[in-house]
C-alpha cells in the first residue's frame, strides 16, 4: 500500500468564526504567537486585494490570463490593458460589497486564500471570517479538499461587537453603524448555518467572546493545546506524578468547579470527563481510577 507522500499532505485548517467585532483577529493573532499557526484572515486578504489588485493584476489571475497566448508586443499590450481595466473592476466590486457588508463571491476569497496557503511553508492556518456562508464552505471543500479540523466559535452579544467595532478605529469603510447593522444582519442570516453545519458533524469549539481579551484566551488555549500523553504503562503512582504535572492548579479549580475531571484512559491519553462511571473520579485525586476505564 502506498504512503501519503508530503505534497499530498493536507494542511491542518481551523476556520475562525464569529459576528463582526466579536475579537477573531485579536485571539488568531495570540494563537499565531503561542502556537505557530499562520493567520489568514478573508476580510484583511480582500481588503489587500482592493490595494494592489489593479496594480499587479496578478492576484486573482481568473480565467482572463488564458486569452492570452501571443507572443506580439501589440497583443501583449492590448491584454494588459484589458487585464487592468478587468483588476480594477474586481477591486471595484470587492470594494463596494465590503461597504454594503455583502459576501464576495467564493471564486475570489477562496483563490486569494489558495494563493496565501501556497505561498506559506506552514502547514497549520488559521482561517478568519470564513467560511461566511454556505456557498463559501462548500466550495472551499470542493476546490481545495480540505475539511477543518474544527471551527473556533466566537460567541458574542450584538451589543458588545457593536461597541468595539464603534471604537476600533481603524479607519475602514464598514465600520460605521450603518454598515454595522448589514454585517450583523447576514451574519444571522447567512454564517450562523455554517457554525450549525459544523456543529452537526461536532466540529464546533464555542468560546465566550465577551470576556476580556486574555480570559478569551485563557479558553482559546485550551481548546488549541494539543492533548498531552501519559504513558499509562508504568506504576500507577508513577502515572499520577505525571498527570499532576500536567493537570494546572488552574485547571483543577475549574474542572472540580464544573465537575469535569481528568483522567488517563487506558490508551495513556488525557481526557476530560464530564461525568464519569467511576464514583471515585469525583475528584481529581482519584483521577488515577480512571486508567480501569
Ligand atoms: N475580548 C475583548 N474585549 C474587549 N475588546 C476587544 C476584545 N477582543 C477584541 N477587542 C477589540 O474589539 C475590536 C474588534 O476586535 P477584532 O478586530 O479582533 O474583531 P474581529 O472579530 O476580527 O472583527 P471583524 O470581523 O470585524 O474583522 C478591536 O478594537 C479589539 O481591540
Ligand atoms: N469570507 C468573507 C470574508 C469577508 N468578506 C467581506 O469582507 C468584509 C469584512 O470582513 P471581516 O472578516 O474583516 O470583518 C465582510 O463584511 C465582507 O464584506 C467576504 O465577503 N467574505
Amino acid at each position: 500500500m502506498g504512503t501519503v507522500s508530503d505534497a499530498e499532505k493536507k494542511p491542518t485548517v481551523i476556520f475562525v468564526l464569529g459576528g463582526p467585532g466579536s475579537g477573531k483577529g485579536t485571539q488568531c493573532a495570540s494563537i499565531v504567537e503561542n502556537f505557530g499557526h499562520t493567520h489568514l484572515s478573508a476580510g484583511d486578504l480582500l481588503r489587500a486585494e482592493i490595494k494592489s489588485g489593479s496594480e499587479n493584476g496578478m492576484t486573482l489571475n481568473l480565467h482572463l490570463i488564458e486569452i492570452y497566448d501571443e507572443q506580439q508586443v501589440m497583443v501583449y499590450t492590448k491584454f494588459r490593458q484589458i487585464r487592468k481595466l478587468f483588476f480594477d473592476e474586481i477591486g471595484t466590486m470587492i470594494q463596494n460589497m465590503i461597504k454594503e457588508g455583502k459576501i464576495v463571491p467564493s471564486e475570489v476569497t477562496i483563490k486569494l486564500l489558495q494563493k496565501a496557503m501556497h505561498e506559506s511553508e506552514n502547514d497549520k492556518f488559521l482561517i478568519d471570517g470564513f467560511p461566511r456562508n454556505e456557498e463559501n464552505r462548500a466550495a472551499f471543500e470542493a476546490v481545495t479538499k480540505i475539511e477543518p479540523a474544527f471551527v473556533l466559535f466566537f460567541d458574542c452579544p450584538e451589543e458588545e461587537m457593536e461597541r468595539r467595532i464603534l471604537s476600533r478605529n481603524e479607519g475602514r469603510v464598514d465600520d460605521n453603524i450603518e454598515t454595522i447593522r448589514k454585517r450583523f444582519k447576514v451574519f444571522q442570516e447567512s454564517s450562523l448555518p455554517v457554525v450549525e453545519y459544523y456543529d452537526s458533524k461536532g466540529k464546533v469549539r464555542k468560546v465566550d467572546a465577551a470576556k476580556p481579551v486574555e480570559e478569551v484566551f485563557e479558553a482559546v488555549k485550551a481548546i488549541i493545546t494539543p492533548k498531552e500523553k501519559v504513558d499509562a504503562a508504568k506504576p500507577v503512582e508513577e502515572v499520577f506524578e505525571v498527570v499532576k504535572s500536567i493537570i494546572t492548579p488552574k485547571e483543577e479549580k475549574d474542572s472540580s468547579k464544573r465537575s469535569v475531571h481528568l483522567c488517563v484512559t487506558k490508551h495513556g491519553t488525557l481526557k476530560e470527563h464530564l461525568l464519569c462511571k467511576f464514583e471515585a473520579c469525583k475528584d481529581s485525586l482519584n483521577a488515577t481510577q480512571c486508567l480501569l476505564s
